[in-house]
């Protein structure tokens, strides 16, 4: 969709890289010309990774990291400048799921995805928003949302909050680092094929088809819809837009708001 070479010189840092939707961003990241850095807490699955973004001639490193770890988040970002002398670009992508009922729900599972999703997505985004802010020039951050943080979903209360604050960090740090040229957006994709959320949440028999049924355009999503979509919020093409939250989820949403 883009231009070739729209991220030339440009460093990407994509948490939850290793995987589904954050993999597919990373491979069009690096396909336009952006050294692409990948966050995720299994080496095995980062390297595989990095060595086929590289074998398709990309640009790519790995970093074993949890993102809820906030000195580790610190110190790979520092080795990212260090090696790299820049980060233009943040992905927050990263994030954990599953269907529990609230009522049910242990303090630890509530906080193990509140602690991801939200804590992770503040955690690289204030330490790549002071890096940017003190180097100048500006720079971009997408953040991945999802439908249940704008309309409820009873089974995964503690994502739907975690991603609807990352709604809110958003637009407030939109607002407030507007002026250092840097922007900051959400893409909310509708169910995606071929990722963690589909075997996380949609394994019981039924419950894809279900969810089928219920989206006007007759299917789901593909993880390039997802990343084409990010790959042009970060770029300069929409240096005009910050603050938004774009949903993709082929009208499934609609008539619920
Ligand atoms: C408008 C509505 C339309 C709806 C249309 C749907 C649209 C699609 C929406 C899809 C949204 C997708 C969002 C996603 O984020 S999908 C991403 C899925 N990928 C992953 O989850 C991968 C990463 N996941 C994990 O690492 C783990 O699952 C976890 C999040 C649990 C974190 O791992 P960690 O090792 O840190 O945690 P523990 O295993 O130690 O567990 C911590 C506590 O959580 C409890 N737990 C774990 N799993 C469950 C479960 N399945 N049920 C209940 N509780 C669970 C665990 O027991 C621990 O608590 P306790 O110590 O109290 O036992
Ligand atoms: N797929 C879908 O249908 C939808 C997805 N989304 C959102 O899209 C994003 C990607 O989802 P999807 O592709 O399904 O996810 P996957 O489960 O396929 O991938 C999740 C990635 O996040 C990494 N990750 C998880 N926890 C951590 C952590 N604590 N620290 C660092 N990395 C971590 C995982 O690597 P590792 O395990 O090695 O750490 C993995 O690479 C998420 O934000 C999700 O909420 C939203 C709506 C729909």
């Amino acid at each position: 969709m883009l231009p070739p070479g729209s991220f030339e010189g440009r460093v990407a840092v994509i948490t939850g890289g290793s995987s589904g939707i954050g993999e597919t961003i990373a491979r069009h990241l690096a396909a336009l010309g952006a050294t692409v850095v990948l966050l995720g807490r299994r080496p095995d699955a980062l390297r595989e990774v990095v060595a086929s973004i590289r074998e398709a001639g990309g640009s790519a490193a790995g970093f074993a990291a949890d993102v809820r770890d906030r000195e580790r988040v610190e110190a790979v970002l520092a080795e990212v400048v260090d090696r790299y002398g820049r980060i233009d670009h943040l992905v927050n992508n990263a994030a954990g799921n599953f269907r529990v009922a609230p009522e049910e729900m242990s303090p630890n599972a509530w906080n193990a995805v509140v602690r991801i999703v939200l804590d992770g997505s503040w955690h690289c985004t204030q330490t790549v928003g002071r890096h940017l802010i003190a180097r100048g020039g500006g720079g971009s951050v997408v953040s991945i949302g999802t439908t249940p943080a704008l309309f409820g979903d009873p089974d995964t209360a503690h994502s739907a909050s975690a991603k609807a604050g990352v709604l809110a960090m958003t637009k407030s740090l939109a607002i407030a680092w507007g002026r250092h040229g840097i922007r900051l957006n959400v893409v909310t994709p509708g169910l995606t094929d071929d990722t963690g959320a589909v075997s996380q949440l949609f394994a019981a028999e039924g419950a894809y088809a279900a969810n089928l049924e219920k989206i006007p355009v007759g299917r789901h999503a593909n993880r390039d819809e997802i990343a084409e979509a990010v790959t042009y919020l970060l770029s300069d093409h929409a240096g005009y837009v910050t603050g938004q939250n774009l949903v993709i989820d082929g009208g499934r949403s609609l008539g619920i708001g």
